[in-house]
């Protein structure tokens, strides 16, 4: 598989739990994600352990903060060379320019969360934010399609729009990833790997239906072939 499609989500609270995991998996199968909970506990250490194993590395700590600072953060990041990062697309225009510019002749990839994958619109409306998700993620993805970034993480429900105003070649990354008879866990917005990819999501985060998995490998191996069925029909 020379573009695996799944990112697998290390929600961890140590190395030696994530690097376990790591080691009964293949790099050729799937890449990597480390998030806030793991890279507070093992830092770059870990990252580059992963690296050296061979795996892309996608550090989602979703940076959000003032230009400045979020940009300083975005450079800091993209020096440990791993494949991927990310802000919040919310952090607004400026700051999405000034992290884009801080990556910029980086090989590491940038990208924006538009809205989290565990928000319903009641969430929305409780904070005062109108209209559905699908409207406020599209104007988030121009957004960050404007600023230069290389993508979004947006729900695989919204990907179909995404793909026909984005068009090709920006990245939408989808969380909330769950096989059909799959436990929705905090995930609101959810969709299974054969909608995400025929609707045009480019990389798959799977996190829990394959990290507590009794059989980790078996699990990924049946998600992988689930999209490669639904890549080819
Ligand atoms: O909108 C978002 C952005 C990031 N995530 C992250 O993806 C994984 C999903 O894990 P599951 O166990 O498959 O639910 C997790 O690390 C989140 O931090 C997201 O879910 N939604």
């Amino acid at each position: 598989m020379n573009d695996p499609r799944i990112i697998i989500a290390l929600d961890f609270p140590d190395q030696t739990t994530a690097l376990n995991l790591a080691a009964r998996l293949d790099h050729k199968l799937c890449r990597v994600k480390v998030g806030k909970e793991l890279f507070t506990a093992a830092g770059p250490q870990l990252v580059e352990k992963l690296m050296q194993l061979g795996f892309d590395v996608f550090l989602d700590l979703k940076f959000h903060d003032i230009p400045n600072t979020t940009a300083a953060a975005c450079r800091a990041a993209a020096s440990l060379g791993v494949w991927m990062i990310n802000v919040h697309a919310l952090g607004g225009e400026k700051m999405l320019r000034a992290a884009q510019q801080a990556v910029e002749g980086r090989k590491t990839k940038l990208i924006a969360v538009t809205l989290l994958t565990s928000m319903s619109r009641d969430d929305l409306r409780e904070i005062n934010i109108a209209g559905t998700p699908e409207i406020i993620v599209q104007q988030l993805a121009l957004l960050t399609q404007r600023c230069g970034l290389h993508g979004v993480v947006c729900s695989a429900l919204e990907a179909a729009n995404l793909r026909a105003v984005t068009g090709k070649g920006f990245w939408l990354v989808t969380p909330g990833i769950r096989a059909s008879d799959g436990n929705q866990d905090d995930q609101v917005r959810i969709a299974t790997p054969t909608s995400a990819i025929h609707d045009g999501a480019d990389y798959l985060v799977i996190g829990r239906p394959i990290t507590r998995s009794l059989d980790p490998l078996t699990a990924l191996q049946r998600f992988n072939d689930e999209v490669t069925v639904a890549l080819n029909n």
